[in-house]
């Protein structure tokens, strides 16, 4: 497995090593030791969860405001434009964003700690992704950031119309973020 930083500290992308032969193929889409020294820590997940959205549909960003999730992103079948926001108070990349595409090709997975909004924009007919978290939902402490806050300036790769949840229309703008009600 290939350990990649990215421009914001603690998010890394996880390219797994994958066997190719006459039958298909193998790869181990998640190894616990592996995974801690990819990470530098354990940690236990809690829940596994799995989306399908039709192409142009966005979902996010979504965080908790306590009990964060940890989360670790992959893509089962098609691509997304996969985006995470710095909420982390004080770290020099706080407020920026940065975004990846994740598809069933690359097989990349996505490692998001909890001081981060996450959202993704299916950019295939259909996109199925699948996460793991480290902590359960808590509709209570759930926030969504809203998509497309001119302050985050977040550049998504459209190619249409987008649908989202109206939740997610509904989100909230970086500007009025809560440092004090958000803990990670
Ligand atoms: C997130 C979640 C939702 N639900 C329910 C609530 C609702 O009826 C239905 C759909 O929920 P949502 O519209 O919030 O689903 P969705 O917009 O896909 O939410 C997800 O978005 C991505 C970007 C994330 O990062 C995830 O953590 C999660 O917030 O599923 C659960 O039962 N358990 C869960 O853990």
């Amino acid at each position: 497995m290939q350990v990649i930083d990215t421009e914001l500290a603690d998010v890394k992308i996880l390219e797994p090593k994958v066997f190719k032969d006459e039958r298909g193929f193998f790869f181990e889409s998640f190894n616990q030791l592996k995974f801690a020294q990819a990470i530098g820590r354990d940690v236990v997940f809690v829940q596994d969860n799995h989306s399908r959205s039709s192409k142009g549909v966005l979902r996010g960003l979504h965080y908790q405001t306590a009990r964060p999730q940890d989360k670790l992103v992959r893509v089962l079948r098609g691509e997304v434009f996969d985006v995470v926001v710095d909420l982390r108070h004080g770290s020099p990349t706080w407020g920026r964003w940065e975004g990846h595409l994740l598809s069933e090709q690359n097989k990349r997975q996505l490692w998001i700690p909890g001081g981060f909004a996450h959202g993704f924009l299916a950019m295939s007919e259909d996109a199925e992704v699948a996460y793991k978290v480290t902590e359960y939902w808590y509709p209570e402490h759930e926030r969504t950031l809203l998509w497309r806050d001119p302050d985050l300036a977040i550049v998504w790769p459209l190619t249409g119309q987008v649908l989202c949840s109206p939740k997610d229309e509904l989100g909230g703008l970086f500007a009025d973020f809560d440092v004090s009600n958000f803990s990670y």
